[in-house]
């Protein structure tokens, strides 16, 4: 279990996480709200790439912070697209990232093929990334960060710029590996997530509003409705 308590974030002036907790097992949880909420902010901590003001996060009980490397090997994390390898090819960039993540060389061929499989980009491999489409791009940082099969997977809008079909996939890989591991995906596309999150949260200018299953909520806010409309209600619209 991820237990994460009492996290209390800024950037000078601004809160950007107001003393959050929130307690994770196996499956996927949609971390759902409108832009500047908070998401990212939320998930660089977990991953260990932005330090926190106040609070700690404990991973079995044990505080991460000592558990150090540990515990960041447990993690896959695609974020929000940035800037890419462009002069890498997809099969060097995988092979990059599986050899930090410290899978051994023998195995490594078999998991690129695995992971470049799950995210249909298995025939693209040997293209250089800077030629990939935006969806492309999306794909190489979510098979990357599904490498040695992490215990906890860590997305952030993992399906921003896929078209329909790849978000069905994306979807279905989600689902599929959700039965032993936390999955914790942010987004503000709710139909991406209604389907596949044991639970969805609800964060709005870096405060938990809202917390429960999907059915749960429909049921407690848009009775005859769907998560979308729980969305609007607690988000005033859309923000
Ligand atoms: N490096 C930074 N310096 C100053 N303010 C920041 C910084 N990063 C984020 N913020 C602010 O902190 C708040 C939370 O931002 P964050 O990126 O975590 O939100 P988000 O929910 O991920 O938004 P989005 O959906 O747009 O990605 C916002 O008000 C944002 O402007």
């Amino acid at each position: 279990m991820l237990e994460i308590k009492n996290i209390y974030k800024t950037y000078g002036e601004k809160v950007a996480l107001n003393h959050i907790s929130i307690e994770l097992e196996d499956g996927v949880y949609g971390l759902l709200g409108p832009n500047g909420a908070g998401k990212s902010t939320l998930m660089n901590i977990i991953t260990d790439n932005l330090s926190m003001d106040e609070g700690e996060i404990l991973y079995n009980g044990n505080n991460v912070a000592k558990l150090g490397k540990e515990f960041l090997k447990k993690i896959g994390f695609a974020p929000q697209q940035q800037g890419l390898y462009d002069e890498f090819t997809g099969r060097r960039f995988l092979s990059y990232m599986g050899t930090l993540k410290g899978i051994s060389k023998d195995s490594l061929k078999s998991e690129i093929e695995r992971v470049s499989k799950a995210v249909n980009l298995f025939n693209e491999l040997d293209k250089k990334m800077g030629a990939y489409s935006g969806g492309m791009k999306q794909r190489i940082l979510i098979a990357q960060a599904i490498m040695g099969s992490p215990k906890i997977l860590i997305m952030d809008e993992p399906t921003a710029g896929l078209d329909p079909k790849e978000r069905v996939r994306i979807r279905e890989l989600l689902a599929e590996i959700s039965s032993d591991k936390i999955i914790l995906v942010a987004t503000h596309v709710v139909s991406d997530i209604q389907s596949i999150s044991k639970e969805i949260i609800m964060i709005k200018k870096g405060n938990i509003i809202e917390k429960g299953t999907p059915k749960d909520l429909i049921k407690r806010y848009a009775e005859n409705g769907d998560l979308e409309d729980v969305y609007m209600k607690m988000f005033d619209g859309g923000q």
